[in-house]
């Protein structure tokens, strides 16, 4: 079957912190399939009686996949989505994996204001977000791009400052680092291929609808 199979959705999940609550909002509006877990290494697990297929994607990956219609939809922090750039349809908020994108420094380099890190270094996964914030307040950066453990780079000299997600704040204290601006939050998103949300309309909105009623009922809660 491709992904093109017009009676399958195809669902993307990240690998990663998303998944499993991704997974139980799908389950809990009945888009389902059996053996479905990031410990599996199977990447692409079919329920063919409800005609879902979910395939699993490493998380900067994931919007690739639904801007070509490899994936119909998916489900991907806002962090990722912006980073990425892809061109998909952003459907609905999750509002879960809450976090921020943050400035951080080590404690000892803390200036009175942003513009005083001017021409510093940047460390961060989330180049097109630092390169955009540091642009839109008229600093000139150089940007040092890296695939995680940000918080060891200014540690070892790498660079002054970082880019990085910040949930509890705990991994920023454990390395003696301190926000010095806010830039973006961030939540889980769902996500769609243009021409698929055409295609399979009935079938991707009546999904999103009963993902946005559980979010507002979790919501009430
Ligand atoms: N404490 C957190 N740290 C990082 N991301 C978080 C956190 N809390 C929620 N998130 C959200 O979870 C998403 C996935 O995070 P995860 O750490 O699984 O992926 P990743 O580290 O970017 O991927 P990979 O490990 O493949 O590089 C993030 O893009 C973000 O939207
Ligand atoms: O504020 P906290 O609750 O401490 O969470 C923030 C940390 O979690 C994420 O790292 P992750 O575990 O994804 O590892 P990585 O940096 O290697 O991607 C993020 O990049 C921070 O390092």
């Amino acid at each position: 079957m491709t992904a093109v199979d017009m009676n399958y959705l195809t669902v993307a999940l990240p690998k990663g912190k998303l998944f499993d609550k991704a997974v139980r909002m799908l389950a809990g509006v009945g888009c389902a399939a059996e053996g479905l877990s990031q410990d599996s290494r199977k990447l692409v697990i079919s329920n063919d009686d409800a005609k879902v297929r979910f395939i699993i994607t490493k998380t900067s990956d994931l919007p690739t996949y639904v801007e070509y219609g490899a994936a119909d939809i998916g489900i991907i922090g806002k962090d990722v989505l912006i980073e990425e750039n892809k061109d998909v349809y952003e459907l609905l908020d999750l509002k879960f994996g809450y976090c921020r994108m943050v400035a951080a420094v080590p404690q000892e380099l803390m200036q009175d204001k942003i513009s005083d890190y001017a021409h510093m270094r940047v460390a961060t996964k989330y180049p097109r977000i630092a390169e955009r914030f540091f642009h839109s307040m008229g600093i000139q950066m150089e940007i040092i791009k890296l695939n995680g453990s940000i918080e060891l780079a200014p540690i070892v000299g790498l660079a002054e400052l970082i880019v990085d997600l910040v949930e509890t704040g705990r991994t920023l204290r454990e390395n003696n680092l301190v926000e010095v601006a806010q830039i973006q939050p961030s939540t889980a998103r769902l996500i769609a291929n243009r021409v698929s949300f055409k295609m399979k309309f009935e079938r991707i909105n009546s999904l999103a609808e009963a993902l946005k009623g559980l979010v507002e009922s979790e919501g009430e809660k």
